[in-house]
This record gives structure tokens, C-alpha cells and sequence, in this order.
């Protein structure tokens, strides 16, 4: 396959996958995940591979989630209204197969965190096996300011990573949290010095580099096997998402984020549950 959201380095036994959308923080589209899912499995069945560390270009951001341009920006109700992102999946985005491939490469994956690491940007840096900050990273969920959520490892992962009390705050209050914030409460194994991060990253590559690979292998498998029940649960889940989404709810929050102001969600929902607005009426006045 070849690359153009990304890019993809191997040497030494390690593979470097960088997303390359600084233009957008970062954020992934459809294309972007394909390739992503392309690298990781590229990098994680080279046995030459022993780390693959994930990284997003520029000092701006490691990933800021889903592509806000990216919506189906349709009206509830119009024949290809579907509020996804237009390619494979459930919403229209393979996240799912991405979130599965990061645990499924039998090598360590680290986050390299520059900058923020926010919304779907924050949960691929979750689901990496290790995590390592330069200390401008800023952290936090967003889905709720913008209609939407994840509702599989984002959440429920993040829960056994952070606890309960503050994944329920990161999720509901969607606050940024700083490098030392989210070190202190265990979402980042180091936070460096911008100019260090690198080096550190590289620390700890050849750190890894020079432990057993098939005994690196089987304790990743051996941590996920514990919480693989949440990417049933998730799948469950990214179904509901697929029909919040075609919501006028949903909807209002995207357009908020790009309008540039708040977004009024409680007015789009009784809204919508009058009946109010194109096509509403189809869908039975739900809001998801
Ligand atoms: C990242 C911010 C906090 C940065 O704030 P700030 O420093 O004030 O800069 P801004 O002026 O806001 O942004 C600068 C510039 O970047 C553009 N931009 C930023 N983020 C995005 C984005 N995600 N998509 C498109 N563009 C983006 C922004 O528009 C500005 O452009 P200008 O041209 O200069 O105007 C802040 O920007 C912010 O909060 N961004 C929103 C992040 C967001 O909404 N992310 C999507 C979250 S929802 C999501 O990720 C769903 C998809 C998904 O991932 C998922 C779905 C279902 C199940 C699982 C998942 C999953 O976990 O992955």
C-alpha cells in the first residue's frame, strides 16, 4: 500500500509510524486508519521488528481523533444521511480494526507524545502498550463536546488505566490534562523535556530491544487476554454510536466545532424529539 497520511520508518528494530495530517492536528479520516492498520501489520509480523512506536508529525499534536471535516454533514432523514466518515465500518471509520491491531502486534507499541494527544488521539495513545510524553503534552477526552464517544476501549479501557472516578471525569468534563497530570495518574510511564523526547523514546526502544521477544509477546497477550471482553461490548456499542450519530444531536456538535461556538445539544434534541427539522419524522423522532 502506499502512504499518504502517514509515514512509515523501519531501522534497528524499530518501526516508526507517523501520522502526517499536521494541517489538522492529526486527526485521522477514513484513509488515514486504512493506512495505519496497513503499517501495523507491517511492522508486527517483520520478526526483525522488536518495538513499533507510533507518533503523529510536528510539535502541535500527537493525534487529535476523528477528522471534523470528516463527518457526513447530511440531514437526518436525506437517503445517504448516515453522520459517519464515509468509509469501511460501523461509523464509517475501520477504528475498530485500528484499536485491534494495536493490541494484536505481538511487540511493544509506544505512544510518542507530543502536544495534545485528544479524543480518538487520546485513546490510541491509551491503547499503546507504553506511553512516553515530551512535557507540553496536553491529554483529555472530547466526545461529548462534539457528539461523540467511544464506547469501547476508550471508555471502559481507560477505566482500568486511570480508574474509574477520573476516566468518568475525563469522559464527562472533557478537561485537558497536562504531561504531569496524566503521569500522576498513570496514563504516561515518562514525560521528558520537549527536546528530550526523542532520546528517552529511544531509551527505552533499546531497553526493549534487548529483552525476549517471545516472552515480551506472551505477557502483551497475557495483559489484553484480561481485557479483550470490552471489544465485544465495544462493537455493541459502535452500533448505537453509528445511529447517534445520524442524530441531530450528534450533529450539532460537529457543526459546533466547526462554526467555531458552543454547541446547543439540549436544543437539537428536543428538537429533534418534536419532530422538528428535515426528515426527523423518518427516524422516529429518536435521539439516540
Ligand atoms: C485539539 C484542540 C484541543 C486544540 O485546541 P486549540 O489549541 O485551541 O486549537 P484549535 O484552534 O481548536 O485547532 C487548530 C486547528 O486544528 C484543527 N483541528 C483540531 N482538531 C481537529 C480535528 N479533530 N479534526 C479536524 N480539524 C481539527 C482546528 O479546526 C483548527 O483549524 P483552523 O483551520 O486553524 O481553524 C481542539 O482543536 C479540539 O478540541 N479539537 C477537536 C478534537 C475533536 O473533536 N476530535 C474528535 C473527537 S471524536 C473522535 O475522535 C471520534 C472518532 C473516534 O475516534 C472514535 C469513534 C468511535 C469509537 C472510537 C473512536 C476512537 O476512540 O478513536
Amino acid at each position: 500500500m502506499d502512504y499518504g497520511d502517514i509515514l512509515y520508518a523501519e531501522a534497528d528494530g524499530v518501526a516508526r509510524i507517523t501520522i502526517n495530517r499536521p494541517e489538522v492536528m492529526n486527526a485521522f479520516r477514513a484513509q488515514t486508519c486504512e493506512e495505519l492498520i496497513d503499517a501495523f501489520n507491517r511492522a508486527g509480523w517483520n520478526r526483525e521488528t522488536g518495538v513499533i512506536v507510533l507518533t503523529g508529525a510536528g510539535d502541535k499534536a500527537f493525534c487529535t481523533g476523528g477528522d471534523q471535516g470528516g463527518h457526513d454533514d447530511t440531514e437526518p432523514g436525506d437517503a445517504a444521511a448516515t453522520g459517519g466518515y464515509g468509509g469501511r465500518g460501523t461509523i464509517g471509520l475501520p477504528i475498530e480494526a485500528l484499536h485491534d491491531v494495536i493490541r494484536e502486534v505481538p511487540q511493544p507499541v509506544i505512544a510518542r507524545v507530543q502536544g495534545y494527544a485528544i479524543g480518538g488521539g487520546n485513546v490510541l495513545a491509551t491503547l499503546c502498550d507504553l506511553t512516553i510524553a515530551g512535557e507540553g503534552a496536553r491529554f483529555g477526552q472530547v466526545g461529548p463536546k462534539v457528539g461523540s464517544v467511544d464506547p469501547g476501549f476508550g471508555t471502559a479501557y481507560l477505566a482500568r488505566v486511570v480508574g474509574e472516578k477520573r476516566a468518568r471525569e475525563m469522559w464527562y468534563l472533557c478537561l485537558r490534562y497536562s504531561a504531569e497530570e496524566a503521569f500522576a495518574m498513570g496514563l504516561v510511564n515518562a514525560v521528558v523535556p520537549d527536546e528530550e523526547l526523542d532520546a528517552e523514546v529511544e531509551r527505552w526502544c533499546r531497553e526493549l530491544l534487548k529483552r525476549s521477544p517471545t516472552a515480551l509477546a506472551i505477557a502483551k497477550r497475557s495483559f489484553n487476554a484480561d481485557s479483550d471482553s470490552i471489544r465485544g461490548i465495544g462493537r455493541m456499542g459502535m452500533q448505537a454510536l453509528s445511529l447517534y450519530y445520524a442524530t441531530p444531536e450528534s450533529r450539532e456538535g460537529g457543526r459546533a466545532f466547526r462554526e467555531k461556538r458552543e454547541p446547543a445539544f439540549r436544543e437539537a434534541r428536543e428538537g429533534s424529539a418534536k419532530g422538528e427539522g428535515k426528515g426527523e419524522g423518518k427516524r422516529g423522532g429518536g435521539t439516540g
